[in-house]
């Protein structure tokens, strides 16, 4: 199997061999420039809902760290989406420094680091598998991380990255309520897009919140600590495991409010 990563021999510029649908009319991440942006009357405040006591484990996928959740009362409803989504994990994508790292860019800046956490259509769709085969399958909160003073609310995160440095471990991760990594404001902008790995899936309504959130430069390190690969083999850092924006071509970038 085309075992994807982000290296030179098999990063993003190599998935379309395996992944055609990488060179899509939906592909995720985007730069979005901001007064470009359109009003939509249509679009309506966030409401994210989520219960702490269904966080069930954290894992190295060898891709990103990955905290999931078991079915539960987590909610995505409003914003651009109709119907409620359903929190399946969250994971994150960050860089080598502390000057880059995030998928989607503003005004071309990148930030250090991007939180998406991942919901399902679970009115139309019965699993996670199921929905991401479909354009109204998914809906992905990506949060901004900026370097600056440390984030408590992440340290649960970082300290549990101790247990899961190499690729394939994972360990118990309980009562965790994700809406503390939220920011204050749940503007957003919105946009048609997809997965932002193999398999590039273009089934997700991707929700890019305008305010970020902070993470120090000893948190960022933690994070850099992890392992791409399995242990006993040679150790090579986790890090820009980002993919770089992709075309715009036929879509807008909604802006709420
Ligand atoms: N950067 S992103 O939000 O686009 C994203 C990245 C990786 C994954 C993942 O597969 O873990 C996911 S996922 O959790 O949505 N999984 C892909 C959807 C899928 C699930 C089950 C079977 C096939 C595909 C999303
Ligand atoms: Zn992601």
């Amino acid at each position: 199997a085309h075992d994807w990563g982000y290296g030179h021999h098999n990063g993003p510029s190599t998935w379309s061999k395996s992944f055609p649908i990488a060179d899509g009319p939906r592909q995720s991440p985007i730069n979005i420039v901001p007064d470009q942006a359109q009003h939509d009357p249509s679009l309506k405040p966030l409401s994210i809902k989520y219960d702490p006591s269904t966080a069930n484990g954290i894992l190295n996928n060898g891709h990103s760290v990955q905290v999931s959740f078991a079915d539960g009362d987590n909610s995505l409803t409003g914003g651009p989406v109709q119907g409620t989504y359903r929190l399946a994990q969250f994971h994150f994508h960050w860089g080598s420094t502390d000057h880059h790292g995030s998928e989607h860019t503003i005004h071309g800046k990148p930030f250090a680091a991007e939180l998406h956490l991942v919901h399902w259509n679970a009115d139309k769709y019965a699993n996670m598998a199921e929905a991401a085969k479909n354009p109204d399958g998914l809906a992905v909160v990506g949060v901004f991380l900026q370097v600056g003073s440390s984030n408590p609310q992440l340290q649960p995160v970082v300290d549990a990255m101790a247990d899961i440095q190499n690729m394939g471990t994972q360990h118990t991760f309980s009562n965790f309520n994700p809406s503390t990594l939220l920011p204050n404001s749940l503007d957003y902008w919105t946009y048609d897009g997809s997965l932002t790995t193999p398999p590039l899936l273009e089934s997700v309504t991707w929700i890019v919140l305008k305010e970020h959130i902070s993470v120090s430069h000893e948190q960022m390190a933690k994070f850099r600590s992890l392992l791409f690969t399995k242990e006993g083999q040679h150790p090579c850092h986790m890090q820009n495991n980002f993919r770089p924006p992709q075309p715009l071509k036929d879509r807008k970038v909604r802006v709420y409010p």
